[in-house]
């Protein structure tokens, strides 16, 4: 069994890996799942507190708290001891979490994709980038995600995964390394 976790910039693909993970049957657990989980079991709406459960969440029970969460789900998720894919983590704490749970068996996988190249895809997207509105930029939110320890836990990346090339490249490369595992993987 392999869990996989995903970590990148925002508008790097995650989203996009977790996709092809979901399309081929491979579970995926979205760590913000785990948060609305938790706001259900403190009867609190999601939709209006979803920030403030994983602050307390992580001032409650330390910074690794989401990740601490997420493992029975992972847990649960594996039954035939297949790989299961992580979307969510933002930091350096969080993978120590999933590297002490797992050990050899967390492959932590980094998909990056230039400052430009995201900005236009978000753009794209319809939401997050170049906002004039009062909305978020993306150099905002790339600070805010640095902020949190992304860029720690993108340095600790198992594996790289490009995505500078078209959206189907990058599918066929995240679903090779969900069939074939790391070693097929040439960046
Ligand atoms: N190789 C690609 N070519 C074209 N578009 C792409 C490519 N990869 C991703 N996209 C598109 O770019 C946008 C951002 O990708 P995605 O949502 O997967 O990023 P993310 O890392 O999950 O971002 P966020 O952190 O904001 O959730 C999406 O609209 C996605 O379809």
């Amino acid at each position: 069994m392999t869990v996989i976790g995903i970590v990148g910039l925002p508008g790097s693909g995650k989203s996009e890996a977790a996709n092809v993970a979901a399309d081929m049957g491979v579970p995926v657990v979205t760590m913000g799942d785990v948060i609305r989980e938790e706001c259900r079991d403190r009867g609190l709406d999601p939709a209006t507190h979803h920030g403030d459960v994983a602050t307390a969440l992580r001032e409650e029970n330390g910074p690794g708290a989401i990740a601490e969460r997420s493992l029975p789900v992972i847990e649960r998720e594996r039954t035939d001891g297949d790989t299961v894919l992580v979307d969510g983590i933002r930091s350096d704490v969080e993978v120590e979490a999933f590297r002490d749970a797992f050990g050899g068996d967390f492959l932590l996988v980094k998909v990056d994709a230039p400052f430009e190249l995201r900005a236009e895809r978000l753009d794209l997207r319809g939401r997050d980038a170049g906002r004039e509105d009062g909305g978020e930029s993306l150099e905002d939110r790339d600070e805010r995600e640095l902020g949190f320890g992304m860029g720690e836990a993108m340095e600790m990346a198992d594996l790289e995964l490009d995505n500078t090339e078209s959206l189907a490249a990058f599918q066929r490369k995240v679903r090779t390394l969900l069939r074939e595992g790391p070693e097929a993987i040439q960046s």
